[in-house]
């Protein structure tokens, strides 16, 4: 058995252990962390981190050092790390497919970063390849989440059926019946633990059948496939495979290929973008006062599905594809770009795919998914969409910086990842969103284990009245 031992400066797993059961795994890692938590509470809990101001109390809590999380950060120049690994680090070291090991186009698996983001750990090849099939395993949505989703109109947004999706399974929670029953404080992350691995194992059976339901009248598009991986089983359910789906875009082998290593590169890249965003935020608050992990994460993507937050995902490529029509396909015409911007600004709407609460540098993510379209001419070199994405995000930094609104000017996330999907056929732009759901879930519900280990409190910050702050 080949182990990969971390071989990243500062990053050691000293507990480090072979067994192919992650929860084994994490129980490895907890006392190391669980002395250094007490440590900080009893040491360190009179310690001043930052001085508080007004602006940050009515100006959304920007750069409020307020939370609490552990497995990513995000520098506003360097943007985010994994437990102190880069983007390209993640990809350099954390196991891909079983099937596609001597492929160098093949990338980082969705689940590995899980792993990872849970256990501070890097997963060997073995470990993951047993942790794909126990997710496929545990894939199949109950029968009356089937039939809810059946029952709801076509016109309600796709991420709003996601929430719902979601929610019902709370019937299926091990930690609300647990808790119910009555369980020692320190015992419950290990019911949350069930929960979060049993909702990560279904979210690509929920993504499958919202979009079949949405756009396909409930037609089966895919299989589930438990010898794969877990981005492989959800492209098979909105059926852009060829082996396991109906294959309805006609994809080449080569293009299904693609399309199932973007689907894994996007959601190990969205999984987690430290505490203060608004899916994680929200997924930790409701988390806090002990809802399960179903209920804490359909907060999550009810927070994701706002415009500022992930629904820009869905924003942009309307944007792109608006912008292409008025420019008559002269997606390098700069000065018809600057016009096009300028009138959307004018008209006080903001330039999606562009900007960012703590970022100040272009979002390393948008330059990963750009790699990923570079590195692939045969596809990308002659899809406009792709181009004007490119040429936009040399245009749009200049006419942002000029306009002297935002604090940052650069493409974030979003402004890349769907036209990718657009390209391979997947061109439901309101769905977009719903892949950033499923991927968004690592992050947070591994945290949301975190919390329930170290026993984190219900979150209760105070409020202030206007009469107050004016007095100060
Ligand atoms: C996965 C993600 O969530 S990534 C973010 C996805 N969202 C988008 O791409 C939507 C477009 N971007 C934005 O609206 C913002 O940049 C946000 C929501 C991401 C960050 O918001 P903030 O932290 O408040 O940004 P910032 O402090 O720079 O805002 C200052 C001003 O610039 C404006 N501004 C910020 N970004 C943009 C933009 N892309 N286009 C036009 N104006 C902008 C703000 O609306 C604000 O205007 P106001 O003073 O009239 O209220
Ligand atoms: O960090 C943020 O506020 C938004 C973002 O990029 C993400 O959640 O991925």
């Amino acid at each position: 058995m080949t182990i990969r031992y971390p071989i990243f400066k500062n990053f050691k797993c000293r507990f480090y252990s072979t067994s192919s059961d992650l929860k084994a795994v994490l129980k490895t890692v907890i006392p190391k962390k669980l002395r250094l938590f007490e440590h900080v509470k009893k040491d360190l809990s009179s310690h001043q981190i930052d001085i508080q101001t007004v602006g940050s109390v009515i100006g959304g809590m920007r750069g409020n050092k307020a939370m609490f999380w552990d497995a990513s950060s995000v520098d506003p120049n360097k943007g985010v790390t994994f437990h102190g690994l880069s983007i390209e680090e993640c990809q350099d070291i954390l196991p891909k497919s079983k099937m596609e090991l001597n492929d160098p186009k093949s990338e980082l698996l969705p689940e590995s970063m899980l792993w990872f983001l849970l256990t501070g750990c890097i997963p060997s090849q073995e470990q993951i390849d047993d942790f794909s099939k126990t997710l496929a395993e545990h894939a199949q949505l109950p029968e009356y989440v089937n039939k809810v989703l059946d029952s709801l109109p076509k016109s309600l947004h796709p991420m709003t059926q996601l929430s719902i999706a979601i929610s019902l399974l709370n019937n299926e929670s091990v930690f609300a019946k647990a808790y119910e029953r009555g369980i020692p404080k320190d015992e419950a992350w290990e019911y949350v633990f069930e929960d979060v691995i049993n909702l990560i194992s279904k979210l690509p059976a929920i993504v499958g059948k919202i979009y079949s339901n949405t756009y396909y009248n409930g037609k089966e598009l895919g299989v589930i496939n438990k010898d794969k991986d877990w981005s492989y089983n959800l492209s098979s359910l909105i059926g852009f495979t060829v082996d396991d789906s109906i294959n309805h875009k006609n994809l080449s082998r080569s293009q299904s290929k693609d399309f199932v290593n973007l689907v894994r590169l996007y959601c190990a890249l969205h999984g987690d973008h430290e505490g203060g965003n608004v899916s994680a935020h929200a997924t930790h608050l409701v988390g806090s006062s002990l809802s399960d992990p179903y209920l804490s994460y359909s907060a999550g993507i009810q927070g994701l599905a706002g415009p500022l937050h992930g629904l820009a995902a869905q924003e942009v490529v309307r944007f792109i594809l608006e912008m292409k029509d008025t420019l008559d396909g002269e997606v390098d015409n700069d000065a018809k770009i600057e016009e096009y911007l300028w009138k959307r600004l004018n008209s006080k709407r903001v330039i999606p795919g562009y900007g960012h609460g703590v970022l100040r540098k272009p979002d390393p993510r948008f330059t990963a998914i750009i790699k990923f379209g570079n590195n692939r001419p045969e596809e990308f070199a002659k899809d406009r969409n792709f181009q004007l994405v490119k040429k936009l995000s040399q245009i749009a930094p200049g006419v942002l910086a000029k306009h002297g609104k935002t604090k940052n000017p650069f493409p974030n996330v979003d402004s890349s990842s769907g036209i990718l999907f657009y390209h391979y056929g997947l061109k439901e732009t309101l769905f977009f969103t719903v892949i950033f759901g499923a991927s968004r879930s690592l992050g947070p519900l591994s945290q949301l284990i975190w919390d329930r280990i170290y026993g984190l409190p219900i979150e209760r910050p105070t409020s202030m009245d206007l009469k107050t702050l004016a007095s100060l």
